[in-house]
């Protein structure tokens, strides 16, 4: 676990604790190996009343044997509670599954499949709000297997809430699911909690973790390494905010070091020079090194430096300061940390959703316009789910 004060160690704090004083969720030192292989090594955690807890890792790192031993469907060591009773002793009634992979017959249509599921409750919610909730009344008279993906993990999902639950688990919910699609989910998923309900969601969309979940812990490996807002991860791990300028004019050496030094004499902020320049924007690879801006030249020619640590609020004083010591900015940008960066710093991989999302959200701090890279709600699309590996 990492020891950081803005990070807590897996503990509920003040909005975690449910009305009895214990968590909604707890996992103490949970173990779990198949055979040679160890999916969870001493995974802790503690998770409150209403509260959306999202779990993030790489493929493999354990977070689908964690919603397992949390909903009792897996055997494991250690200490797992649920609503304050070993999982397998929960009355079903009271917990909402959606597992990774779940495979309904394609013959039910969806309003079928809702009603199924609802009959196997003894206080269902009512099956057409349940459908509405979730964006498919209109399709709500077609078979299971003619849905699209989305449409299919939205019934799913409806299978999920239909008892009303209050302890919901969604594992990877909208993978395959269009943004429309997401944005319903994610409706679904505030309203339950806001409701009550304690969320416990597993995603590789680090957007979507982002906005949605109340506190984020991070598995890798097994364990939880670390557990926090996503503002206390990113402000712990994610780096910092990175401004960019490109800078009119030739790409001369001196214009670069005339902006870099504007930077570190005009404003507060302790920008560290990092780059160099290609020997087509003026040959000034020895600026490299010293603390301050760092100068580059790109594919284009124009001048470029960085300074990072720029807060969104203190964009103008520095291009203030460059523009004052007589060096014109054509443009600016700007992109600050995201869940992204706290996962390649905790994980040591890029976060890289694959498809053809891949890679659009990857900053180059050259781009013309602001951007902040907490924007996107890249996924993975479901043929390249993990699920099919074993
Ligand atoms: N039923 C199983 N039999 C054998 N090994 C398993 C089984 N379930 C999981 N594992 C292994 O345990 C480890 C953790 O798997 P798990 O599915 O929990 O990871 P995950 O974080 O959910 O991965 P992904 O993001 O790819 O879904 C992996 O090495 C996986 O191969």
């Amino acid at each position: 676990m990492e020891n950081d004060p803005d990070v807590d160690g897996g503990g509920v704090g003040d909005q975690g604790v449910d009305g009895a004083g214990d968590p909604v969720l707890r996992a103490d030192d949970v173990r779990k190996s198949y055979g040679e292989v160890t999916a969870l090594s001493g995974a802790d955690l503690a998770v409150g009343r209403g509260e959306v807890f999202g779990l993030i890792g790489p493929n493999g790192a354990g977070k689908t044997t964690l919603v397992r031993a949390l909903t009792g469907t897996t055997a494991v060591e250690g200490t797992v509670r649920v609503l304050g009773t070993a999982p397998d002793a929960v009355d079903p009634e009271r917990v909402g599954l959606l597992p990774q992979s779940f495979d309904p017959p394609g013959r039910l249509t969806a309003r079928e499949l809702v009603a199924y599921y609802a009959g196997l409750y003894d206080d269902a919610r009512d099956v057409e709000a349940v459908l509405e909730a979730v964006g498919l009344a209109s399709d709500a008279d077609a078979w299971y297997e003619t849905l699209s993906g989305g449409q299919r993990r939205r019934a799913c999902v409806a299978t999920a809430l239909v008892n009303d639950p209050d302890v919901l688990f969604l594992d990877e919910p909208t993978t395959g699911i269009d943004p429309a699609g997401r944005r319903d989910i994610h409706r679904v998923i505030r309203e339950a909690a806001a409701a009550g309900v304690t969320v416990f969601l597993t995603s590789h969309a680090m957007g979507e973790v982002e906005r949605l979940a109340d506190r984020v812990g991070l598995i890798r490996e097994g364990s939880i390494v670390a557990v926090g807002s996503p503002e206390s991860l990113i402000a712990a791990h994610g780096g910092e905010p990175t401004l960019t300028l490109r800078l009119e004019g030739a790409a001369e050496r001196d214009v670069v070091e005339s902006g870099v030094k504007a930077v570190r004499s005009g404003t507060p902020y302790d920008a560290r020079r990092a780059g160099t320049t290609t020997a087509r924007g003026g040959g000034a690879a020895g600026m490299a090194g010293a603390a301050g801006a760092a100068g580059t030249t790109d594919a284009a020619g124009a001048a470029t430096i960085e300074i990072t640590g720029v807060p969104l609020e203190g964009i103008g004083a520095v291009v203030d300061a460059v523009t004052d010591a007589g060096v014109g900015v054509e443009s600016a940008s700007w992109s600050e940390p995201s869940l992204e960066d706290v996962y390649l710093e905790l994980t040591g991989e890029a976060y890289r959703p694959a498809g053809p999302e891949s890679g659009t959200e990857a900053s180059t701090g050259a781009t013309p316009e602001p951007e902040t890279k907490a924007g996107g709600d890249s996924e993975r699309p479901e043929s390249t789910a993990a699920e099919g590996s074993r």
